[in-house]
């Protein structure tokens, strides 16, 4: 549970420490609005995925489902700068599927955080193999971490892409390969 008034009290100590003048008009509710922000940024520290992953459907005869393009906000935990991008995510059921809105859901959970992506990228994959148990689960994530280019290296475009294969996806090529064609298509 965020702790709003531990964040507005740092807020007003890191605007003393850059110099500023934290009762000029533009200031004075900055700290009050930076935690509020912040119950929003990281409002998946408080969250599981179980919530969202163990109402699930019945459902035979589908080989892959693919809810790709889920763009999402999280991050940088180094830097404390965001990272963004969007999450492609596949399994294949083993007779039960999941409402396609609880993906969505599920990355939000794992995206409010302070995070990397690897992490991110392997939490989801790991959520849906714990409660969906499909035969197999892949994610993949391309992001723009503006730790890398607004500040630092400052390579501005550069994009990180990261996989998790789980399950069958892991031996499987064919299969990995339908991904990629679907998540280009
Ligand atoms: N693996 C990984 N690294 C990340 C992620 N987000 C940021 N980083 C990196 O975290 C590293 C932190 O490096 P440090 O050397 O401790 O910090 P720094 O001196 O600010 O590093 P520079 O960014 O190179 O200026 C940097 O290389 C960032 O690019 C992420 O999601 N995954
Ligand atoms: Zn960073």
């Amino acid at each position: 549970m965020i702790n709003r008034e531990k964040i507005e009290a740092a807020t007003t100590l890191m605007l003393e420490g850059m110099g500023e003048d934290c009762n000029r008009e533009g200031l004075v509710e900055t700290p009050k609005r930076i935690a509020k922000m912040y119950e929003e940024l990281f409002s998946g520290m408080d969250k599981t995925p179980e919530k969202y992953l163990s109402k699930t459907f019945k459902s035979e005869g589908t080989e892959m489902v693919v809810e790709k393009d889920i763009v999402f906000y999280s991050m940088c935990e180094h830097h404390f700068m965001p990272f963004y991008g969007k999450v492609h995510i596949a399994y294949i059921p083993d007779g039960k599927v999941v409402g396609l809105s609880k993906l969505a859901r599920t990355v939000e959970v794992f995206a409010r955080r302070p995070q990397i992506q690897e992490q991110m990228t392997g939490q989801i994959a790991d959520a849906l193999m714990e409660y969906l148990a499909p035969k197999g689960a892949v994610v993949m994530i391309t992001a723009e971490h503006l730790c890398m280019t607004m500040r630092g290296v400052k390579k501005p475009g550069s994009q990180t892409v990261t996989i998790a294969r789980r399950g069958e996806f892991v031996q499987d090529n064919q299969q990995l390969e339908m991904f990629f064609t679907m998540v280009k298509s």
